[in-house]
């Protein structure tokens, strides 16, 4: 008997083990789809993870019911991603095909049931849950199974439709099956017979009565004669405006034209000319010698140039480079927004062959990209990281843009991964080069590099020997003690902006924190408005006159008064992102200044519209949050400010320091780029802050042998490997003694040293739920594979405590 391992798109540890039957054994085959019985009352779209022949012995397996692939849809290099992915982060593999398909190649109740043709049924031997569905679909042909739960019992479908498969009256219609349908789009031409006949000119006489239809037919036929190999849109026709529906219709009508269908990808593709690439200059091309000299030693990259290097170009190489073998490329930013600049350049050059795949897709779009992805149709697919899942062939080379970007790695629908350092993984199965890439690269990286796992090549000058901008401190301390300046402005800075403006010239201003104020806060009792959900204190947002807890979003009106004691006077305190746009606005008035976060870009276009507005030079100062460090590359900032700096450092994390230089690098990095007269300030209580300081500097060693210095003291990540869990649940009391628990079986098996806590999350409720944390910090080498299967062991103990069920574990490895 043969048997199969099947992962099931449930939150559920493990594969479920299915007999296959004996018809079916032949075709079975790893990494295809099939529809199985689970827990007798619902069916399921499954994915063949192994295949075997050892009978369970605890339990009967149950049959597949069928096979939904002839060929397998995962390739054996994405079923092996998901094992590692699974086995290294401690998630389920349920959960990774749950976040990784398009739920519309899921299926599950939109499984469609139809009769087998040409069936005589024998209706004496049929019980009447069978009779019903015989019934329902001599009537209505083809039946989904959720309809199927209209008219027979819920746990008794399955076995209703398996005894009708095995009578072979019914079968399961595929096709339909899937959703998803290719649009069209409508297309006109000369009828073909008549080109060749040369009636031509009876039809134009024939027209000599309706100019309109005359006119159009020439028009049709000029296009044809002009561009033969390109196809007219009907819509082409309609959109100036000098022809109507109507008139189309009337030549389809008579015969003289025709109208026909081409499928149409919905992702918008570029149809315009194909443009070569640029050259690369002379420090481009050493360094694309030392990636190209890498890669043959079979050696990954991480390409640490400066801001503005022109590190896009040297993908652009290496992606020709690829393509021209033969294999295919994955392209991966941190988040969508920042794609518009790399698909421009790319499109110009690979139009059609280029494909996108991020979070914000409809089912159907996403569903388009696999199918194009399984028929080797994209060759560059640009993408965040949940592109890794992709059902990709023959890829030879995967980037990862801006690889230090918090974006890699984060909680998503149920686990934790770093998209970073999977792309390495995914990767090696397909025997495939990386380039991670980055101005500020991150720590952990930077170290890999550093110690020979991965090549580190770094490019120091910016692309046409441009300069790299100055940075100058301002002591704010001083400036208030002399009263130079004016909120939380220094006069010297407000000068410095006027001038610049003067000067035709755009400046950037960095003030991480969204909303106007931090805090609203009773002057009489010092009430402050909590989140009813979480344990953390709503921003205050003036322009949208609410208030907003950044971690659940619940919003709230902003109050008139105290709440509890009724105090009239409630005081701003903590400054936010837009405060620092209106105090601009009322030192600087004759300037336009602009404001960029994630509440001012909510709106439809908004971060386009704004996009183009700084290319087209229509404003003087844009105000925003850390948006504006990502990947913008505009002509004409000279200047970057960070008027409260010390907000950057003041985050309860080890990697609050590096974060504060990334970002400050990354912004940094935005001024001069074409002048190479960019300036930075940095208005600071503590201008002798080691951060400050460094970042003046040149050479990264300096910062980054710091911050490896402070993670080896303090025993961080690269120097320990952390998993971090998280507990969850309403109930305080509850889970506290679980976390407790947990603790405790960790530690019977986990030397004391590497366990810290449980104790209380520093943030002690989120949406709802209550938080108790654990952080393991384990020795890197052999044992960790030991200790690691120790966590795992200790997870399996707590998930035995029926009580603890509902108890929500986050599991961030590597955190
Ligand atoms: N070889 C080249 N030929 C022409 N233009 C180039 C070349 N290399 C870079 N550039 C131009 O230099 C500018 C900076 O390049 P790019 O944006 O790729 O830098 P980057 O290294 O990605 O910087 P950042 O990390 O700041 O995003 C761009 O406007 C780019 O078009
Ligand atoms: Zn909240």
């Amino acid at each position: 008997m043969t048997f199969a391992e099947i992962i099931l798109p449930l939150h559920l540890k493990g594969t479920f083990t299915y007999k296959i039957p004996e018809d079916l054994v032949e075709k079975s085959e790893a990494g295809m789809r099939v529809l199985v019985p689970f827990r007798g009352k619902k069916i399921y779209t499954g994915i063949i993870f192994k295949i075997h022949q050892e009978e369970p012995t605890a339990f009967i397996a149950k049959e597949i019911i069928s096979l939904l692939d002839e060929v397998a849809i995962l390739p054996k290099e994405q079923l092996q991603f998901w094992e590692w992915v699974s086995d290294y982060y401690l998630c389920f593999l349920g959960d990774i095909y749950r976040y990784s398909f398009p739920s519309s190649l899921k299926l599950e109740s939109e499984t469609y049931l139809k009769l087998k043709p040409h069936v005589t049924i024998d209706f004496q031997n049929l019980d009447s849950n069978e009779m019903y569905l015989i019934q329902a679909l001599e009537v209505r042909q083809l039946i989904n199974l959720t309809d199927v739960e209209a008219f027979i019992p819920k746990k008794e479908i399955v076995k209703t439709i398996h005894g009708l498969l095995e009578l072979q009256y019914i079968e399961i219609d595929e096709k339909i099956a899937e959703k998803y349908k290719i649009k069209e789009v409508s297309y006109v031409k000369i009828k073909p017979d008549l080109l060749k006949n040369l009636e031509l000119s009876n039809i134009i006489n024939e027209l000599k009565r309706a100019k309109k239809q005359q006119e159009l037919f020439l028009s049709i036929l000029e296009h044809q004669t002009d561009h033969p190999e390109k196809p007219l849109r009907k819509s082409t026709l309609l959109n100036d405006g000098l022809f109507g529906v109507s008139q189309v219709k009337s030549l389809i009508d008579k015969g003289f034209v025709e109208e026909y269908f081409l499928e149409k990808d919905r992702l918008q593709s570029y149809e315009g000319e194909i443009e070569e690439i640029d050259s690369l200059s002379d420090a481009q091309n050493l360094i694309n010698e030392e990636i190209e000299e890498a890669f043959s030693k079979n050696e990954n990259v991480l390409l640490h140039g400066v801001t503005s290097s022109g590190k896009t170009h040297l993908y652009l190489e290496q992606i020709e480079t690829t393509i021209n073998q033969g294999k295919n490329v994955l392209f991966l930013l941190p988040e969508i927004a920042i794609t518009k600049q790399i698909s421009q350049r790319l499109e110009k050059k690979y139009g059609k062959k280029l494909g996108f795949y991020h979070q914000k897709l409809t089912d159907f779009e996403r569903v388009e990209v696999w199918r194009k992805i399984k028929n080797n149709e994209i060759q560059i697919l640009i993408g965040t990281r949940n592109s890794l899942f992709l059902p990709f062939k023959n890829l030879g080379l995967i980037v990862v843009d801006e690889e230090h970007d918090t974006q890699y790695r984060k909680f998503e629908n149920n686990f934790f991964y770093n998209g970073k350092d999977s792309a390495l993984v995914l990767a090696k199965f397909h025997n495939a080069n990386v380039i991670l890439g980055s101005a500020t690269p991150s720590v952990e990286s930077y170290h890999l590099a550093t110690s020979g796992k991965l090549k580190y090549i770094y490019l120091s000058e910016r692309f046409g020997n441009v300069k790299l901008p100055t940075f100058e401190l301002i002591n704010f301390k001083e400036e208030q003690d002399f009263k130079k300046v004016k909120g939380n402005f220094s006069n010297f800075l407000i000068t410095e902006l006027q001038k610049n403006a003067d000067s035709g010239k755009q400046a950037m201003i960095l003030h991480n924190r969204r909303g106007f104020s931090n805090v609203l806060e009773c002057e009489t009792c010092g009430y402050v408005n909590y989140c009813s959900n979480c344990d953390v204190v709503m921003t205050y947002h003036k322009s949208a006159h609410e208030m907003k807890c950044h971690y659940c979003g619940q919003k709230a009106s902003k109050p008139q008064f105290c709440p509890k004691c009724h105090g009239q006077k409630l005081n701003e305190r903590g400054v936010g992102v837009e405060q620092i746009h209106d105090e601009l606005k009322v030192l600087l008035p004759n300037l336009e200044i602009d404001r960029m976060d994630v509440d001012s870009m909510r709106k439809k276009f908004a971060y386009e519209k704004l996009y183009e507005k700084i290319e087209a030079e229509e404003t003087n100062i844009i105000v925003g949050t850390q948006m504006i460090s990502k990947g913008l590359d505009f002509e004409n900032v000279d200047i970057v400010a960070i008027p409260k700096a010390d907000s950057l450092l003041h985050i309860q994390n080890f990697r609050a320091e590096e974060r504060a230089y990334q970002l400050i690098l990354q912004v940094a990095g935005r001024a001069g780029r074409v002048s190479g007269k960019g300036k930075v300030y940095i208005q600071t209580y503590n201008p002798q802050h080691q951060i400050f300081q460094m970042i003046q500097e040149e050479n990264p060693k300096i910062i980054y042998d710091y911050l490896l210095e402070e993670r080896k003291k303090f025993k961080y990540p690269p120097f320990v490997k952390t998993i971090f869990i998280e507990l969850k649940h309403r109930k305080e009391d509850k889970v506290e003694r679980s976390a407790r628990f947990l603790g405790s079986v960790l530690r019977k098996y986990i030397p004391e040293v590497c366990i810290l806590g449980p104790e209380k999350s520093p943030i002690a409720k989120i949406n709802t739920l209550y938080q108790y944390q654990i952080l393991l910090k384990l020795p890197r080498s052999k044992d960790y594979t030991t200790y690691k299967n120790f966590v795992k062991k200790s997870l399996e103990e707590f998930d035995e405590i029926t009580s603890y069920k509902t108890i929500k574990k986050e599991i961030y490895v590597d955190f």
